[in-house]
This record gives structure tokens, C-alpha cells and sequence, in this order.
């Protein structure tokens, strides 16, 4: 299946591959140990490609004629390094997988162990072409014994090392009787600890762990566990691998088994507290871990892990930003959520419902990230270009691949989201029901769900991107015009606030694409996700004649193509420029006199035109300019209004109005910290301290603005 995003088609595989991969393993820098190697490998196996290929004829040579001198061994091989010349002489230690390429371990004969990926192997069978085969056990078996010429060594994705080979023609299989290996000596090497008891795994368990491999130190203690399920040494031992790999909820799991068998454990206790402070069940983990520093007086990690645990409390009450008014919101958010519900929406499916009376700017929810991927953390530096989006979409898509698949009880909330492909209720069950990765699911909730960042709202330098899934806020649908709610993020939550009143029984609706994009730029999106728009802006848009419509476009065009260009530079406007746009301007309003309030298609024009004067010296006219569109469209909340206000602002100041100015720096402010803080009250005359307080962290440019006009 390909995942199409705005700009790029991803292949499903590659994520999959992407997600188990880094699932399985850790940093390349430490090469890893046999045993490592192939408990990674026996996990790839889970999601591989089941497909049938035509795969590449295998290459069998029986009067192979080598050099032995030229054998290389895997210890010597350097990333990034083409050993030119020479060739590896190995045999298949596990079965091969197919992802991108095909995938196996081998040895060499002094018994060092690697990753073998073997590319151009396979193509999709065409139609009626009969030498299909599965990639199963019998594709090179175990103990094949391999010549490979041309090899390199590389860190392929996600930080894994592999020995590469492009050409199917150079690897050779040699056969067992071959003489010319004979004075090859295998080290048969794996010094096999026997493994006996509960305690062999504990102990096999704990040297893993001390290398830092809590995933194969959970398997060994797991393993142990079925032959004792009631050893709490082990419960205690694989719950702090848990903690280690911040897998709380399992964590958490163990250590209650741990209790239940020994009420009195202190470790497992320890454990307990330190697992539910990661799941930020806060109060909890206090309890727990105050009641231990009682039986533990002077212990000064329990007394650690105590601060630490009331400080995350103290500050996930104040909304992480110390921030105290959220604390008083988080009781009205607890209120306004018990009295608002998700409820089947005629034509949109689930959605949000008032279920009582909402005042304006009432926090209606704030969200925990399921998961957030910024752009820099997804292409290593802050792109804000579609490149970056998809690539967020791609990074996103494998981290919540590998989250599920780490902690498979988190599978049922993301199945429980809308995902458009129109299974009947029984097959959603089904998926739902089984906490198993099911790939095409998740891209197809993921296209549907996920929320990018809104900096740039409010950040004019567009300085952070990114996606992030949210589940609750997940539950609105969207209106390009009229939206009653808003949300806002910030690091990894969501802020969701009402933007008027609302009364009970109302949908509570967001905006995925407002209306100052045209409708055709909506529509594509829209209807690429499934949505059948019928918001005022999209009923008059569908409504209006061709006629009407051609025109629009024409008169665009001769903006964008004749006006623009000469009157967006300064030094080139002139007065008939402006009059050719005034008019142009006015024949868009004419063509939707009827509904003046929604000619989103003029804001920048208009924004052109108040530029034109400003270079013409009429500052008091390019000023009137932008207050007509402030207030035609204020009331609509497009974003292109917070640009307008910063516009004004500059105006007012260059012409010394700093009392305007500064009335105008107090709208903008209150935009952009509104949505966090909650409705500022102009009577308490400190607000404006708190605001710049917060602006201060997340958009300092107001800030300076505050300096240059002389408010702070
Ligand atoms: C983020 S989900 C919203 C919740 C969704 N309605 C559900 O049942 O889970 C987005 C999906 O909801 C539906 N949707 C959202 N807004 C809509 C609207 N204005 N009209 C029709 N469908 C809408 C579309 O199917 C869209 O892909």
C-alpha cells in the first residue's frame, strides 16, 4: 500500500521496516553480540513482506576460483568502506526476511555475526508469470554457505549496520563439498550458557540488562517468569527494564503482580511508584512513594524520586508552563468534559456536542500527544516546506507504528479513530479487538487525525513545524468558516477553547483549512480526507455561477500576474497601479455583494493595496485599508487577520499614534496568549505583565514590539 501525503507517495513497507527496525535495535555505534543479532531478527520476522516474488536465480558455482588471501572477515569491515577486491565468505544463520531487500544474519568463520541485506532479488510477479516463490525457510536455508563479491558495509535505516550486496550475480552459493575452503576453519563457536531454571534466565537476563539490552533482558526474565510466575526477584528485575525503556504501563503490570505475591517488597513498591509517575498518574505514585520514605527514613533516592514526582504534579497542574490560571481551568475542563460528549453527527460520523450552555473562551480541553514529531527531529533541521511536512508524516507514522508496537494495549485508541476505509462494524471489531499491528490502518487514521502544528499562526518567521496525533481533539469535525472552537499547541499539547458562546446541543466544530485558502486549494484537501464540506463558504462557493467563477479567476490572475509583481516592490508603485487594483478589488467585492462578509478572496489584495499607498507616502489611507479588512473579517478568524494587526501596528507607530499602536499591540496579544491563558480581563491592569510574560517564551517578537512602542 503507498501512503500518498501533499507532496510524496511512502511506501508502507519502508515504514514498517523503519519501525521494527528501530524497535530492534539501538544506537550502530557498539557492534552487537550474536545472541543480540538474532533475538532482533526473530522480531523482524513478525512484520515482513508475506508476499510472492520472482526471485533472482541463484547463482551456484562449483568450480569457484578465488584467491583465499582476499577473503575479508566482518570485524575488518569499515563503514562506508568498498573493500575493493575482495569477498566474504559466510553461511546463513537465520532465515532471510523480506523488507526492502532481503534480509538474513550470517557468520563468518571466525564466528563473528552481521546483518546480510541482499538487494534486486525481488520483483512483483506480472501477470500469468508462473515461477512465483514465497521468501520462506527454503530462500538460502540456514547453513547455506556463501561466497559474496562487491560487498559494502553501511548504516542503513534507522542506525543499523549491514552488509550490503546490489548484484544478486555476485553472491555465489558454494557448495559443501567445495575443496577450496576446506583449510577454512569454523570457529562453531557459540559458547551456549545452559539454561536450566528460573534463575539461569535471571541471571542470563541481568547480564543482558548490564550491557544496557533491556530488550532481550525482558525476554530472558519473560522466560523465566513462565517457569516461575511467581518470583517476584524476576517481576521486580524485568518491571526496572520496563522503567528503562519507559514502557510504564507494563512496568506498572509487574509490579503489582510483585505486590500481590509480596505486599511488603520494597523494590517492587519503588518500582511501582516510579511507573506510575510515568504514566503521570501523579497523586498515586506520591502516595506510594511517600508511604516508602516513611519506612525509609534517609533513603535518598526514594526521597529523589519523591521531589521529582511532586514537582511533576505540581507543574502537570499548572499546565507544565507554570502557569497558575490553567490550574483553575483544568477544574473547568474536568466540568466542561463531563458535560460534552462524542455523538454521531449527520454526515460527519462521531463528533463533539455541547451538552450544556459553553461560554466564549472556555478551555474545552487539553490534550496529551499521543505522539509529536517536529520537523527538525524528522529531517534534522527546521524545514517548514512541504519536504518537511511529509517528512514529519513519515517519522510520525513509524514512531506511533513502534510505539503499538511496544505497547500493543495503546492499539485500541488509535483503531478507535476514523480512518475512511469503510469496513463494516464487524471487521473494525476485529481490529480493534486484537491489539496487533495493522499498518494500513494506522497511515489511513493517521491521514484522517493528524493535527499540524499551528506556530506559524502566531510565529511570522514560520520557525516550527510539525504533526502531532491527538486522540480526543481527534473527535472534531471541521467548518472552514463559523467554527466555534480553536486549538493551540503547545510542545505537545493541545489546547482546544471555545471562540463564542455556544449553546447546548451545538456541534463544537475546528477548522482543519480555513477560508482564506480558495476553494479549490480546500477542496483538494478536503476531499482527499473525506470531507463533504457544508459550511456557509463552501455552499456559496459550490453555488456560484460559472460565470461568476471565471471572472473571479481572471481577475486574480490579472493581480497576480500584472499587478502584484509592480506594486509589491517599492519604488515602482504608481498611481494608476493602484487604481487598476482598487478596481480590481471592487469588481470581487461586486461579485459577492450578497455576502459581503465571506470575499475572503480580497484580504490580500487589500493587504497589496494599503502596501501601494504606504509607498506613496498616504500612510493614513494604507491605515484605513487594513482597518476595513480587520473588521470585515475579525469576526471569521482567519489567520491572515493576526498579519493585518501587525501591519496596523507598524503603521500607527511609524506615524507616531503610539496610543493607537498600542490599542492594536493589545488585540494581537490577546490572540496569541488567549488561547492559553483564557480570557483577559482589561480591568486588571497587571494582564498585560502575565501576557508578555508567556509571549516572552513563545513569541518573543511581540515582545519587542512591546519595547520599541514603550508598553513593557
Ligand atoms: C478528525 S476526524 C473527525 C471525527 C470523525 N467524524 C469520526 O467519526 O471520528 C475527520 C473525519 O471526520 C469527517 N468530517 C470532519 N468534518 C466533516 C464535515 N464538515 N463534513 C463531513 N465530514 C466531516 C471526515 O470523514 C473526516 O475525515
Amino acid at each position: 500500500m503507498k501512503y500518498q501525503t501533499v507532496t510524496r507517495t511512502i511506501d508502507t513497507l519502508e515504514i514498517v521496516q523503519n519501525a521494527i527496525l528501530r524497535s530492534t535495535v539501538d544506537n550502530f555505534s557498539q557492534r552487537k553480540s550474536r545472541e543480540q543479532l538474532v533475538d532482533e531478527h526473530k522480531r523482524l520476522d513478525i512484520s515482513c513482506d508475506k508476499n510472492k516474488y520472482v526471485v533472482h536465480n541463484i547463482n551456484k558455482q562449483e568450480n569457484l576460483t578465488l584467491n583465499i588471501q582476499l577473503r575479508i572477515s566482518i570485524s575488518n569491515l569499515k563503514v562506508d568502506n568498498v573493500p575493493t577486491g575482495r569477498f566474504l565468505l559466510c553461511r546463513v544463520i537465520s532465515k532471510f526476511v523480506k523488507l526492502f531487500s532481503l534480509l538474513a544474519l550470517v557468520e563468518d568463520p571466525e564466528g563473528n555475526v552481521e546483518r546480510l541485506a541482499l538487494y534486486n532479488w525481488t520483483n512483483f510477479p506480472k501477470e500469468g508469470q508462473s515461477n512465483i516463490k514465497p521468501i520462506d525457510q527454503l530462500f538460502l536455508p540456514i547453513g547455506t554457505l556463501l561466497v559474496i563479491k562487491n560487498i559494502s558495509y553501511e548504516v542503513a535505516t534507522s542506525n543499523i549496520t549491514i552488509i550490503r550486496s546490489n548484484n544478486p550475480d555476485d553472491v555465489i552459493v558454494v557448495d559443501h563439498n567445495n575443496k577450496l575452503f576446506d583449510d577454512v576453519k569454523w570457529s562453531t563457536n557459540e559458547k551456549k550458557v545452559e539454561i536450566k531454571n528460573a534463575n539461569d534466565f535471571r541471571r542470563c537476563g541481568n547480564d543482558y540488562f548490564a550491557s544496557s539490552n533491556y530488550i532481550t533482558a525482558i525476554d530472558k526474565y519473560s522466560n523465566g517468569i513462565k517457569l516461575e510466575p511467581q518470583n517476584v526477584t524476576l517481576l521486580n528485575n524485568r518491571a526496572e527494564a520496563y522503567l528503562r525503556l519507559y514502557q510504564f504501563h507494563n512496568a506498572f503490570k509487574d509490579t503489582e503482580i510483585a505486590l500481590k505475591y509480596d505486599p511488603n517488597n520494597l523494590k517492587a513498591a519503588y518500582r511501582k511508584g516510579k511507573a506510575l509517575c510515568g504514566l503521570k498518574h501523579y497523586k498515586d505514585a506520591t502516595n506510594i512513594l511517600q508511604n516508602l520514605y516513611q519506612r525509609m527514613k534517609g533513603n535518598t533516592s526514594i526521597k529523589q524520586i519523591l521531589e521529582h514526582t511532586e514537582m511533576l504534579s505540581y507543574e502537570n497542574k499548572n499546565g507544565k508552563y507554570d502557569y497558575l490560571r490553567i490550574v483553575d481551568e483544568f477544574y473547568e475542563r474536568s466540568k466542561i468534559k463531563k458535560d460534552n460528549k462524542v455523538d454521531l453527527v449527520e454526515g460527519k460520523g462521531r463528533g463533539w456536542i455541547a451538552k450544556c450552555d459553553i461560554p466564549e473562551c472556555t478551555l474545552l480541553m487539553v490534550s496529551k500527544a499521543f505522539k509529536v514529531v517536529f520537523s527538525n527531529e524528522a529531517f534534522g533541521t527546521m524545514i517548514t516546506n512541504n519536504k518537511g511536512a511529509c517528512s514529519c508524516a513519515e517519522e510520525l507514522t513509524t514512531c506511533i507504528t513502534r510505539k503499538l508496537f511496544e505497547e500493543p494495549y495503546y492499539c485500541p485508541e488509535v483503531y478507535q479513530l476514523y480512518d475512511g476505509l469503510n469496513l463494516s462494524r464487524d471487521e473494525k471489531n476485529k481490529i480493534i479487538g486484537k491489539s496487533t499491528i495493522h499498518i494500513e490502518f494506522i497511515i489511513c487514521a493517521l491521514v484522517h487525525n493528524i493535527f499540524g502544528l499551528n506556530y506559524e499562526k502566531f510565529n511570522l518567521n514560520n520557525e516550527i513545524t510539525g504533526l502531532g496525533l491527538w486522540i480526543l481533539p481527534s473527535f472534531f469535525n471541521h467548518a472552514c468558516i463559523d467554527e466555534n472552537t480553536y486549538s493551540f499547541h503547545l510542545g505537545d499539547l493541545l489546547f482546544v477553547r471555545t471562540n463564542r458562546p455556544i449553546s447546548k446541543g451545538e456541534e463544537l466544530v475546528i477548522n482543519y483549512r480555513d477560508a482564506t485558502f480558495s476553494y479549490e486549494e480546500r477542496l483538494s484537501y478536503l476531499e482527499y480526507i473525506n470531507v463533504d464540506c457544508q459550511c456557509r463558504m463552501c455552499k456559496l462557493e459550490r453555488s456560484e455561477s460559472q460565470e461568476i467563477k471565471l471572472r473571479m479567476a481572471q481577475l486574480l490572475k490579472a493581480y497576480h500576474e500584472s499587478i502584484y509583481p509592480k506594486v509589491s516592490k517599492s519604488h515602482s508603485v504608481e498611481l494608476s497601479h493602484i487604481k487598476e487594483l482598487e478596481n480590481i478589488i471592487a469588481e470581487l467585492r461586486n461579485l459577492r455583494k450578497e455576502h459581503p462578509d465571506l470575499g475572503f478572496n480580497t484580504i490580500k489584495l487589500s493587504k497589496t493595496l494599503a502596501f501601494a499607498y504606504l509607498e506613496i507616502g498616504n500612510n493614513k489611507k494604507a491605515l484605513s485599508i487594513l482597518k476595513e479588512a480587520y473588521d470585515l473579517y475579525k469576526s471569521v478568524r482567519v489567520s491572515e487577520i493576526r498579519i493585518i494587526i501587525f501591519d496596523i501596528i507598524m503603521i500607527n507607530s511609524k506615524l507616531k499614534l503610539f496610543e493607537e499602536a498600542k490599542k492594536w499591540f493589545d488585540i494581537i496579544l490577546k490572540i496569541v496568549v488567549e488561547p492559553i491563558m483564557g480570557k483577559l480581563e482589561d480591568d486588571k491592569p497587571e494582564w498585560r505583565k502575565e501576557a508578555l510574560l508567556l509571549t516572552e517564551k513563545i513569541l518573543p517578537k511581540i515582545n519587542s514590539i512591546a519595547e520599541t512602542l514603550n508598553i513593557v
